[in-house]
């Protein structure tokens, strides 16, 4: 079942608590189940670090982060992450990354093999399954983290930049992909992007947030039905949300200067 995510009255700093560096303003926002929300603000702004501590690699200082109703203490495969460096074991295989995710959910071995190619398959890397990292395109390693957190069928996907060190032409494949698994499986997607363009693209609400210490000051909702096509980003209105979001930003980044 798809979770909603409900971040509390949640601030963080980084460093002794005497001398802390503040990186989080305390922060309210519910995700509904299903949604697709895209994050964007300034750099060093404190997305990741939002989007770690709803992963539970990182633990609030204040607050709290309940997904589906449980209390966030720590990770979870009900919640999958995917990295911009992609995160891959270098000394295993495609085929070694994506079945490592589904053992440690304890699926059984004749069960992953299967699961396993499912989504090698759907990720378009069919006759890679035992190629090591090194030997991959950046695209084919991305698709490869795709494939591996998608394996485990987490209810709840976060994306940090996910498509931010590819081409052009592979993100646009990307973007297209994730979007027809996310009509698919409907899972609530956590997206943390730079790139405006992505972001009004692939979301159903766009959040933006302030210089750091960060918090959210709109939450812009995308009223452009779905399935989306590349066509879209011509439109008035689409242009439109993009400047509004990105006089936001620069707002921001003039603040910080
Ligand atoms: N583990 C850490 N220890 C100390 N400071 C940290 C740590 N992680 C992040 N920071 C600091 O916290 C701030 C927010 O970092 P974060 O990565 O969350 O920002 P971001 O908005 O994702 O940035 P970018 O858009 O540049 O990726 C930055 O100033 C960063 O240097």
């Amino acid at each position: 079942m798809t979770k909603s995510i409900s971040i509390r009255n949640v601030a963080h700093g980084f460093g002794p608590t005497k001398s802390e560096v503040p990186v989080l303003e305390p922060t309210s926002l519910e995700i509904d189940a299903g949604e697709f929300v895209c994050v964007l603000g300034p750099s060093g702004c404190g997305k990741t670090t939002l989007m770690n501590m709803v992963a539970g690699l990182v633990l609030p200082r204040e607050g709290e982060i309940d997904v589906g109703g449980e209390i966030v203490k720590g990770p979870s495969p009900a919640r999958g992450v995917i990295f911009q460096e992609f995160a891959l074991m270098p000394w295993k295989t495609v085929l070694g990354n994506i079945d490592f995710g589904l053992r440690m959910k304890g699926v059984p071995r004749a069960e992953r093999r299967r699961i396993a190619q499912h989504h090698i398959d759907l990720v378009g890397l069919s006759g890679s399954e035992d190629l090591y990292p090194r030997q991959l395109s950046g695209g084919m390693k991305q698709r490869t983290a795709i494939a591996r957190a998608y394996a485990v069928e987490p209810e709840v996907l976060l994306m940090d930049e996910p498509f931010g060190a590819l081409d052009a032409q592979t993100r646009a494949v990307l973007q297209d992909d994730l979007l027809k698994s996310w009509q698919q499986l409907g899972q609530t997607v956590m997206f943390i992007t730079h790139d405006l363009d992505e972001a009004f693209y692939l979301a159903s609400r766009v959040l933006v947030m302030s210089k750091r210490p960060g918090t959210i000051v709109a939450d812009i909702k995308v009223d452009i039905p779905y399935p989306r096509t590349p066509e879209i980003r011509f439109t008035e209105q689409f242009t439109e949300m993009k400047a509004q979001a990105w006089q936001l930003i620069e707002a921001q980044h003039n603040a910080a200067a």
